[in-house]
């Protein structure tokens, strides 16, 4: 028998894959995170928010679904500079925004709480959460707590360039079937997974059924 949440192949003895099962079965029943998606194509005058922690290629993405025409201005009332501009995804125009820097929604600094409350309350119609693949398990607890705001979510796993330079392998289809989400890998530096994205982008709508337990 297989294990079906390993990249094949699958390295893990069967008696292992069904150890972990029950366990996994009898202590966390209720905690993988539950949610779908459904494709159909993006609303006109869409509004997509980059997010994500320091430097995991956000500016960078922007850049590439824009062209680089870019207005930064203050946002009233605070310091923090936000990026927007207009780009083209299948066939829709829509308004990309480039967030500062975040770890959490949980916020601590000027540019979290800033982040968190235009994403609470501006109308967002996809939130692009980018990450980066060296350090895919520590950064997935923002995906969590981007999911939960109810508002689309879509993974972008940036730096596979790299992330495959450490010998670390990202399986998309499984992370996608896990998370309930669309996930894609992607090298902004090398543009990379880029047409991907935007066909991801492109047809993707949300459907509300999450339900989450921690
Ligand atoms: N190797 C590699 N470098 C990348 C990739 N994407 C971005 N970078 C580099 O990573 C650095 C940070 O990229 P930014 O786009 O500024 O990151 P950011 O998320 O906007 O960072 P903050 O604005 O500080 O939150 C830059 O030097 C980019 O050129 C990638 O896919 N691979
Ligand atoms: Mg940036």
């Amino acid at each position: 028998m297989s294990c079906n949440r390993c990249p094949e192949p699958c390295q893990l003895p069967s008696n292992n894959v069904n150890k972990l099962r029950s366990l996994w079965k009898r202590f966390w029943p209720q905690k993988r995170p539950t949610a779908s998606h459904q494709l159909a194509p993006l609303p006109s005058q869409a509004t997509i928010a980059l997010v994500g922690s320091p430097n995991v290629g956000k500016s960078l993405l922007f850049n590439l679904l824009t062209g680089g025409y870019t207005t930064v201005s203050n946002y009233p009332g605070t310091t923090v500079e936000i990026a927007k501009s207009q780009g083209i995804i299948g066939g829709q125009k829509v308004t990309i925004i480039d967030t500062p820097g975040m770890y959490s929604l949980m916020s601590m600094t000027e540019e979290e709480q800033f982040t968190r409350d235009f994403l609470l309350t501006e109308p967002i119609d996809l939130v692009i959460h980018v990450i980066d693949a060296k350090h895919l398990s520590r950064m997935l607890a923002l995906t969590f707590q981007l999911m939960e705001t109810q508002i689309p979510v879509l993974l972008a796993v940036n730096m596979l360039d790299e992330a495959e330079k450490s010998g670390i392998w990202v399986n998309e289809k499984q992370l996608e079937a896990s998370l309930g989400i669309p996930v894609v890998t992607l090298s902004a530096a090398q543009k990379r997974g880029i047409q991907t994205l935007t066909a991801k982008v492109a047809n993707y709508v949300y459907t509300p059924a999450l339900s989450y337990s921690y």
